[in-house]
């Protein structure tokens, strides 16, 4: 089981509380200025030639805004807006039917597009380019293929693998925007906006401390001022930077932003591993945890933070994270004594 609190997936728990932090505008949503500058013209574009904006594809890890951006984008047009997603598009019969639903101009938002039916896909290249499909109705040699008009739409895909996608259905998108993660200061900005809707008063030093430990994400940055609102309240605590820090402590994410996970994989690498190589099944097998858990999330990060690098022979901790290794050892036995 990975550790939600690293792990950029939304949980169950979390649906509501991420609905009430979104930025529901342009303006508000903070930071990627690259994205939100090309957005802006795409749509004003549209907007004042009056038609349904282009195909948008959003790729990028998770947690960095798909979602909200497609949302954003249904606001900006004051377009409806429907949700699907890849995974409950198993056949191309499940993508008619919320094809043939659309109402004019409606933004159609698929999410994880990467992981629908292919016979849904082909399906998607003529729906995108003409807004029109072709339905199979009948078996065998009483098989007939009826057309069916379809109401202009637009279709925002998500995806966090977009070299997953086929080129013809990447290539159907009129842009793509690829989500970066996040400067530690933009975070901080995401943060500060959420604590105000939480009402939270939290100093500067404090919030600023808490975006550089968020693996430059504002899921994870959200989720862990969750958890440092509730430390304040059991312990009617200071929100300055010594309440971020007791309360991180407490969850066990260090300075560096590692968590307990991210520890236990530095450590094999570099005291039972010898600094590597090491596979990703033996490392898995040594921290026991998923191998996929490491590799979608842990690896990234530590990989990201130059603290492990990747080889043909396996997973390597650099200087860098060698002396990271060799430190929290060392805090660790002192926390023995
Ligand atoms: N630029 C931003 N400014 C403010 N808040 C943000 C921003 N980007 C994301 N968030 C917040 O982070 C949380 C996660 O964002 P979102 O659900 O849009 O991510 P996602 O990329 O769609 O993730 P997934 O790939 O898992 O679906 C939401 O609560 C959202 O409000």
């Amino acid at each position: 089981m990975s550790e939600p609190l690293i792990d950029p997936a939304v949980t169950p728990d979390e649906i509501a509380f991420e609905g009430a932090l979104r930025p529901t505008s342009l303006a508000e949503f903070v930071g990627q200025p690259k994205v939100r500058g090309q957005l802006e013209v795409l749509l004003q574009a549209a907007r004042m030639q009056e038609r349904a904006p282009d195909h948008i594809l959003l790729a990028g890890p998770p947690g960095l805004g798909k979602t909200t951006l497609a949302m954003i984008i249904g606001q900006e047009t004051g377009r409806p807006i429907r949700f699907s997603s890849g995974p409950a598009i198993q056949h191309a019969g499940d993508l008619a039917a919320v094809l043939s639903a659309l109402v004019p101009g409606e933004v159609l938002f698929i999410d994880e597009i990467h992981r629908m039916a292919r016979s849904a896909e082909e399906m998607l290249y003529l729906a995108m380019e003409d807004f029109r499909i072709d339905i199979m109705v009948g078996k065998g040699a009483g098989a007939a293929s009826i057309p069916l008009e379809l109401a202009p739409f637009t279709l925002v895909g998500a995806t966090t693998r977009s070299g997953m996608l086929p080129a013809p259905l990447r290539d159907r998108f009129g842009f793509t925007a690829h989500l970066e993660f996040y400067e530690t200061d933009d975070l901080e900005r995401v943060l500060g906006r959420s604590a105000r809707l939480m009402e939270l008063d939290l100093e500067t030093a404090a919030l600023a401390e808490l975006a550089s430990r968020s693996r430059g994400t504002p899921r994870i940055a959200n989720r862990l001022l969750r958890r440092v609102r509730d430390w304040l309240l059991v312990h009617a605590g200071s929100s300055d930077i010594d309440g971020v820090r007791a309360a991180l402590e407490l969850y066990d994410v260090d300075e560096a932003g590692l968590d307990r996970i991210d520890r236990a994989v530095l450590h094999a690498i570099a005291h039972r591993f010898a600094g590597g190589p090491v596979g990703l099944s033996t490392l898995a097998a040594a921290v026991g945890e998923e191998a996929d858990t490491i590799e979608s999330v842990v690896e990234p990060f530590l990989v990201r933070e130059g603290l492990i690098g990747r080889t043909p022979r396996g997973r390597i901790a650099t200087a860098s994270g060698m002396r990271h290794a060799r430190a929290v050892a060392r805090d660790d036995t002192l926390d023995g004594v």
